[in-house]
């Protein structure tokens, strides 16, 4: 059996995913004690990280190679917009929180660094890098809502299981394996230097990815006193 691409980056990234399934905010998500104000404080920046995610999938769009791959990419700018952002805008009603504010809210260190590497990268790079930035944030969440799925009353939680059953749908595993093919589709043929920068834009955003869940687990804003 041949391995493919993406093999070679669950194996890089394998240890932070496995601290990843260990930090408190996503067990906390699994078994129901995630401090509520430490959600509300995820789905905040979330909002706003996905405002700039969005924007990824419109430049993949811009470069994919061909119209298949560009209407996909163009309608998961759509879902992310109209649709995961509605989860985000139903929680924020429940929550008593306005969409004028969640809109406003005020970018944290991690989110603003998280956000802004992954569009320098589509800025600057191929589709393939562009794709292996923005991979771990679809395929982690993939990753997270399947273990979470199998904890105890996890799909049920009044306020979590929400989260968790569209993370851990059918149709967003869909959607992780189809990104999951293009990466390998767009790594093929590239020689090792090339792969080699891809793999070190899938790390970085996988730690980044970390990095985010534990900034919103400790409601942090900059990482510093001048918050
Ligand atoms: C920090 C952070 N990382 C990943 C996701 C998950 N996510 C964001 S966009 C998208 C693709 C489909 O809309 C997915 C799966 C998130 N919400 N927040």
């Amino acid at each position: 059996m041949t391995t493919k691409f993406t093999d070679r980056l669950w194996k890089s990234v394998a240890p932070v995913w496995a601290k990843t399934h260990q930090h408190p905010f996503v067990t906390g998500l699994g078994d129901g004690t995630l401090p509520v104000e430490s959600f509300k404080y995820y789905m905040k920046q979330d909002y706003v990280y996905l405002i700039d995610y969005a924007k990824m999938f419109a430049l993949a769009s811009t470069k994919a190679y061909d119209l298949t791959t560009s209407a996909k990419f163009a309608g998961l700018q759509e879902a992310t917009l109209n649709g995961e952002m509605e989860l985000h805008r139903q929680y924020a009603e429940r929550f008593g929180i306005s969409r004028e504010e969640l809109e406003a809210t005020k970018p944290s260190f991690v989110m603003l660094a998280y956000t802004s590497y992954m569009l320098r990268v589509a800025h600057q790079g191929s589709l393939a890098e562009l794709v292996s930035s923005l991979l771990p944030c679809t395929w982690s969440y993939w990753e997270i809502g399947k273990h979470l799925a199998k904890v105890e009353g996890a799909l049920e939680h009044e306020l979590y299981g929400e989260w968790v059953r569209m993370y851990s749908s059918d149709e967003f595993g869909q959607l992780a394996i189809w990104l999951i093919d293009v990466m390998n589709e767009l790594a093929d043929g590239k020689n090792e230097q090339e792969l080699a920068r891809l793999e070190e834009h899938f790390l970085y955003t996988t730690k980044m990815e970390y990095m985010f869940w534990d900034m919103a687990y400790r409601k942090e804003m900059w990482p510093c006193e001048i918050n």
